[in-house]
């Protein structure tokens, strides 16, 4: 028995998740609509540190829910430290969600605007436990750094990715991809928003302290059409469906603070 199928369509989109995963209806989905001035401006809430070291991103692959660069986490040469981490916390993959043609595709929203895209730098908290599938299902198991993507200029280090997507259009195909520092996709503030959420996708788990960008980075039109160019089927599948609009909708606040750093 394959795990349960789950999409982004009609049939297996994000409003049917509840049924095979029903912490889709929990207290801390992501993701959510971030409303500047209900944030809690936090004088103890310090920078985020980011350390990427370029050697360790390894391959680039389409897992047929979206676009992965995977990173070698076998030690903390790539962590993630500050802000609301309690230490460091190591980066295992980064992959995007985008919209279709001109509308919506970022998942979080603020004062709900939706951006073009939006870049997800996952890491786990290797201190604390001994795999990521462990942390991954842990309350502070996991940091993700979202980083907005809105369309304008070209993005100069956007390319080395863009370049290499249709080596990996279809669902299940993998390619190396290596030497990549993730550092280049950071705009220059790292002023942030920060909650406590889950992930966007299934298994859904409540385990991810969100560090979220206030500036969001510029890519071109036709980068982000490159990333539309992906498939979310096999190659052997006929019919091909596009990749877009692979993001969830803004979920219920429940209450939950976010901070703000200043
Ligand atoms: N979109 S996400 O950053 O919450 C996420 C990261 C993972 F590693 C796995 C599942 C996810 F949904
Ligand atoms: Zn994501």
């Amino acid at each position: 028995m394959t795990g349960h199928h789950w999409g982004y369509g009609k049939e297996d989109g994000p409003s049917s998740w509840y049924k095979n995963y029903p912490v889709a209806e929990g207290n801390r989905q992501s993701p959510i609509d971030i409303v500047p001035n209900e944030a809690s401006h936090d004088r103890d809430l310090g920078p985020i540190m980011t350390n990427y070291d370029h050697c360790t991103s390894i391959n680039i692959s389409n897992n047929g829910h979206s676009v992965v660069v995977e990173f070698n986490d076998s030690d903390d040469r790539s962590v993630i430290k500050g802000g609301p981490l309690d230490n460091p916390y190591r980066l295992k993959q980064f992959h995007f969600h985008w919209g279709g043609k001109g509308h919506g595709g970022s998942e979080h929203t603020v004062s709900g605007e939706g951006f073009a895209s939006e870049l997800h730098l996952v890491h786990w908290n290797a201190v604390k436990y001994k795999t990521y599938g462990e942390a991954s299902t842990a309350p502070d198991g996991l940091a993700v750094l979202g980083i907005f993507l809105e369309t304008g200029d070209d993005h100069r280090w956007l390319h080395m990715i863009t370049d290499v997507l249709y080596m990996v259009k279809y669902k299940g195909s993998i390619t190396d991809f290596k030497g990549f520092n993730p550092n280049c996709l950071l705009p220059s503030s790292l002023h942030y928003w920060t909650y406590l959420g889950s992930l966007t996708t299934p298994p859904l788990h409540e385990s991810v302290i969100w560090i979220i960008l206030k500036e969001p980075i510029e890519v071109s039109e036709k980068q982000l059409g490159m990333f539309r160019m992906l498939l979310f089927t096999e190659e052997d599948d006929d019919q091909k469906m596009r990749m877009e609009n692979n993001f969830r909708p803004p979920q219920p606040i429940k209450g939950r603070r976010v901070r703000s750093s200043n």
